[in-house]
């Protein structure tokens, strides 16, 4: 039987990577001579990758973006981005523990993100994160990306992974949806970027700390 596995989303969820992301947009959006954001708008902009976090900054700003502005944007953001990680990132509280006992006891660890997928090796390389997760998949891996289905179903695959043995845990709509969509059970942190209560997403279980995500919470709802 193959080992179960836990896949992780990661902005908001495996680290809190809000004061990078924010510096990063308002560097790109200053080319524009727009006004910065701040957190509270990072949670309705973050979630669907950077391209469309810029195009929803420009948008709260009333900036009408020519479709051909796009790509010097975007790679503004990257470079910036790229050139400034880890910054201020960090793990949330108690998640190596979490991920060390998880592991301990033959789970396999796996990340599905919308972030750029080269963004989100390097971050987690930066980090010396990497070698916890038997796949790392973003939201350009695949023709497609969360909250659909194949996201997930694919990332389990490259984990070698069994979708019946799979618990997604994220923060945001886009990660309750994907476990759905793909008939897996889920688990919401709410010290994400949700623009939303986290009870409202309907999850199988919210934990607050890490502390919670036990190998017996995970046994438990692959059991239910
Ligand atoms: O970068 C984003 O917009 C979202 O990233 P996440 O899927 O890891 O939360
Ligand atoms: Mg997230």
């Amino acid at each position: 039987m193959k080992s179960p596995l836990v896949v992780f989303d990661l902005d908001g969820t495996l680290l809190d990577t809000h004061a990078d992301l924010v510096a990063s947009l308002n560097h790109t959006i200053a080319a524009l001579h727009l006004a910065p954001v701040n957190y509270d708008d990072l949670t309705h902009l973050v979630g669907n990758g950077a391209q469309v976090m810029i195009e929803r900054a420009c948008k709260l700003r009333d900036y009408t973006l020519a479709p051909e502005e796009l790509p010097a944007l975007l790679q503004r953001f990257i470079t910036h981005y790229s050139e400034t990680m880890p910054g201020l990132t960090e793990p949330y509280p108690g998640l190596l523990a979490a991920m060390d006992a998880l592991k301990s006891q033959g789970y396999k660890l796996a990340v599905c993100t919308n972030k750029m997928e080269s963004l989100a090796r390097t971050l987690l390389e930066r980090l010396n994160l990497t070698h916890y997760f038997e796949a790392i998949t973003g939201g350009d891996t695949f023709p497609v990306r969360k909250p659909n289905a194949e996201h997930l179903i694919g990332t389990v695959e490259r984990a070698g992974g069994d979708l019946n043995r799979t618990v997604m845990i994220g923060d945001s709509v886009n990660d309750i949806l994907v476990a759905r969509n793909a008939g897996v059970p889920s688990i919401a942190v709410p010290f994400g970027y949700s623009d939303v209560s986290v009870e409202t997403l309907g999850p199988s279980r919210i934990i607050s700390h890490y502390d919670e995500l036990t190998p017996a919470l995970v046994q438990g709802l692959l059991a239910a």
